[in-house]
């Protein structure tokens, strides 16, 4: 007999076998009502009936299969966590970007809703239970469950006592997710009742006193720890005033407020350059025609980008839609979150990595439930979801942060303007050095070019000096510091004026190496130097993590002679101290920045002028905006320019635009130094005269030339493997496959071995597609993909990185 029956098509999390393809599964009548697509549940799959996590992709009823399909074991939500266009979103990604459908709804998730459900057993009947069982639960109620950890005999035996319904089996997901609660304080009394009880309180009780004071004053409920911290009391008092009646505690979730230490300082719109309101006009037409168009705001540093972004984002909100605002994860500064909260309020939900585990949940849950209408954020803020959306900005749009360098392989551009695309609004991308993909799909037309040529007040841009350090470095005792830039430095000092010094890429090479025999510390399990870190005294590896102790005999040759090497944040820092004892000096690199808020409170420092020289990495390179700040040193501007990569000029280029532009943005003029041990490359030539223009002309020849992006589409294959051998012998049979497919206009680079080919064990080969068209090649490769999940040669795997922007 037929019967109309309940289906879900569910991509299920199986690390081994990543698929795309949704499998079907019935639903059991018990949840029929509650199951709905965007859901997470937990369900049997293969042939062992392993149970797993996934995510109900459609839910349909037809008449019963004629087979016998699984059946969903049990619900992780009890409402989707997925909307509509998440799950739209993450199936598109999964084509796109050569990834499992599963990494991309994942990565739509909060990081506290991707953490693994536990396990949990409660124990319903006691009676007759088995010695194992027992022992197990060993008197308590409840036990968790880590089926890797238990035998497999206990296993069967605690199926069977579920069987047999003496044992319950409850999925839980990490607590992390459960709402913050805190507990709040409120008079019950009224004011002459709180009189009356302090006329009887005893003279000694001071702490009782102090709180029947504030009691009286205020009305209003305070929470707890608030009202410890401000009348120095302790809970014990609390707890003696609710016994006497005079309030209540009670909880309330509370909203992890990431922002509440910081002073915010409500802001109003400005009065527009000519410049800037020609780019608002133009962007909030296509907003009121829902255009799902893309814009690139071409403004030299301190043009007032930013200014353009906060006025679009209020026409956006007067229209009762709402907006995302995408910055690089190290210009989101508390200088311009407090920009965007102090326009626009309570309204704003932050999204980075800075944000806890707990703090990232809830303001995601916030813009989800509509609370929040601008969302400020990083890479993954792309994903939140937000609805109606009236506008998408992405600043800084060149920096090569928006691209995720593990799967999904996705760039945040193409997220925006999937996006706006769904939303039917305008994107717009920001820059005073656009990427020159962008920038030559403005000169097509295929986006619309808005310029701020000028910066605010025509204020110029600063001086730029290049200093040749092939022959300062000769004549100081310090080889990091020439002399201009120590006397620009003592000049300030001297004026009160503020400085900031910038050193190319973390720890950069401050590795060992034995003066002697020329013996370098590498990691054992990647082909790369151990990295010195002064503050955990040890030698560590940036890629797998290995630490080890700071050795002080060569392992080689036992000489003694075995020193560090190169340039880093801590060694200038020391450096600087013993040149300015005077100075007032604070350092900003991945090291100082760990803790929490350490970001914030660094920069606010600087702010308040409590030190005259901060120094510090690409960290400090953008967005920045002080006006005290007269002079910027970049210490070692080469450090790209080494790296065979064909973005190394466009990315030097670029960070010397952005580094300078920190300087004399308000009345007092600005200068810069650059020193160099290339003085005469073009990127830094154009550099100096800040000419972004000309350097785009430029480079568009040299690509053009090596046949390059933009001219050219690029995608990476990279074949891995523990076994060296392996891993090459895929690339070359990848390579076969390729050729086959691939046109007489396009090219294959390689295959080779990567740059560094060994990381935490791994053998790294590669290949590149160049190619203008190649309507064959994304089934091609998605073949490829699939076949090697079914590779028979252990742990050997493929991955594809479209637009790749590292190609070492
Ligand atoms: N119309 C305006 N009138 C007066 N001041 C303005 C105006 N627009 C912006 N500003 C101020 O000019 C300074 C520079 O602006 P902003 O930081 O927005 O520039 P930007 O183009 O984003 O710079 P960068 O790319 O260097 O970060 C800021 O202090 C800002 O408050
Ligand atoms: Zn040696
Ligand atoms: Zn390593």
């Amino acid at each position: 007999m037929l019967r109309i029956t309940q289906y879900a098509e569910v991509i299920v999390d199986v690390p081994t076998m990543q698929t795309n393809r949704p499998y079907t599964y019935k639903v059991k009548k018990e949840f029929e009502n509650e199951i709905d697509s965007g859901m997470r549940v937990v369900v049997p799959f293969g042939r062992g009936s392993r149970l797993v996590q996934g995510f109900v992709m459609r839910v349909f009823t037809q008449n019963s299969f004629e087979g016998s399909l699984k059946e969903i074991t049990a619900l992780i939500d009890f409402e989707p966590v997925l909307n509509t266009e998440s799950l739209e979103l993450a199936k598109w990604m999964a084509r796109n970007t050569f990834s499992f459908a599963i990494s991309c709804l994942q990565t739509m998730l909060p990081g506290a809703l991707r953490a693994k459900y536990q396990k949990e057993l409660v124990l319903i009947d006691g009676r007759e239970l088995s010695k194992e069982v027992s022992a197990f639960f060993n008197t308590r109620k409840s036990q968790f469950l880590d089926e890797q950890k238990v035998s497999a005999d206990l296993l069967t035996k605690l199926l069977d006592a579920r069987k047999k319904g003496k044992v319950k089996l409850n999925y839980l997901v990490n607590d992390r997710l459960l709402p913050k609660k805190v507990i709040f304080v409120k008079s019950i009394l009224s004011k002459e009742q709180l009189e009356a009880a302090k006329k009887n309180l005893r003279a000694n009780a001071a702490n009782l006193k102090k709180m029947l004071d504030y009691l009286i004053r205020h009305s209003q409920e305070v929470q707890q720890t608030i009202l410890e911290k401000k009348l120095k009391i302790t809970a014990q008092t609390l707890h003696s005033a609710e016994k006497r009646g005079w309030i209540k505690r009670f909880e309330k979730v509370a909203r992890r407020n990431p922002v509440e230490n910081m002073e915010i300082v409500k802001t109003h719109p400005r009065e527009l350059t000519v410049a800037q309101k020609e780019a608002v006009t133009a962007i909030n037409a296509d907003i009121d025609n829902e255009n799902a168009i893309t814009f690139l705001l071409e403004g030299v540093t301190g043009s007032g980008k930013t200014e353009v972004y906060l006025q679009a984002i209020a026409h956006v909100l007067a229209k009762k839609k709402t907006a995302l605002m995408l910055v690089p994860e190290i210009s989101l500064t508390p200088q311009m979150v407090k920009r965007v909260i102090g326009r626009f309020g309570t309204q704003v939900a932050l999204f980075h990595s800075g944000l806890s585990a707990g703090e990232r949940f809830d303001e995601w849950r916030r813009i989800k439930e509509g609370k929040a209408s601008v969302v400020v954020g990083a890479r993954s803020a792309v994903f939140t979801p937000l609805e109606n959306i009236g506008v998408i900005i992405m600043d800084e749009e060149h920096e090569s942060s928006y691209k995720q360098e593990k799967m999904p392989r996705y760039h945040a551009r193409d997220v925006a303007k999937w996006r706006a695309d769904y939303h039917n609004c305008p994107v717009i991308l920001g820059s005073a050095t656009p990427s020159l993909e962008s920038r030559a799909r403005a000169q097509k037309g295929v986006y619309r070019w808005l310029k701020l040529p000028q910066r605010i007040n025509n204020r110029p841009l600063p001086a730029v000096s290049l200093i040749d350090m092939r022959q300062e470095a000769k004549k100081t005792r310090f080889p990091d510091f020439s002399q201009s830039l120590l006397d620009a430095i003592t000049v300030r000092l001297e004026k009160k004026e503020q400085t900031i010094l910038m050193l190319n890429r973390r720890g950069y090479s401050s590795f060992m190496m034995c003066r002697d025999c020329g013996y370098v510390l590498n990691c054992p399990n990647c082909d790369i130097s151990l990295t010195l870190h002064l503050d955990t005294h040890s030698m560590k590896c940036h890629y797998c993590g290995h630490e080890e102790k700071i050795p002080y005999i060569c392992p080689a040759c036992g000489s003694k002679q075995i020193r560090y090497y190169g340039t880093g944040t801590q060694k200038v820092e020391k450096e600087l101290r013993q040149l300015f004892p005077q100075a007032r000096i604070l350092r900003m690199d991945v090291d100082t920045t760990r803790r929490k808020g350490a970001h914030e409170s660094i920069l606010r420092r600087f702010g308040e002028r409590k030190a005259d020289i901060l120094l510090g990495t690409q960290m400090i390179a953008k967005g920045l905006d002080y006006p005290e700040v007269t002079l910027v040193g970049v210490l070692n501007a080469d450090t790209a320019l080494g790296m065979a990569d064909f973005r190394a000029s466009e990315r030097t280029f670029q960070l010397l635009t952005q580094v300078s532009g920190r300087a004399g943005r308000a009345q007092k003029e600005g200068k810069v130094i650059i020193q160099t041990y290339n003085p005469n490359h073009y990127a830094l030539l154009l550099a100096q005269k800040q000419d972004y223009e000309e350097f785009f002309n430029q480079e568009m020849n040299i690509r053009h030339r090596g046949g390059y992006p933009p001219y050219f589409f690029t995608i990476q294959v990279t074949a891995s493997a523990l076994d060296e051998g392996n891993a090459a012998k895929k690339i070359f049979e990848t390579y076969t496959e390729l050729k086959k497919v691939l046109g007489r206009n396009s090219f294959i680079l390689g295959p080779t071995p990567k740059a560094i080919m060994r990381i935490n064990n791994r053998y790294y080969y590669q290949l590149i597609i160049k190619y203008k068209k190649e309507p064959k090649l994304n089934a091609c490769l998605h073949a490829l993909l699939q076949k090697s999940q079914r590779d028979e040669r252990a742990g050997v795997m493929i991955t594809i990185d479209k637009e790749p922007l590292n190609f070492i």
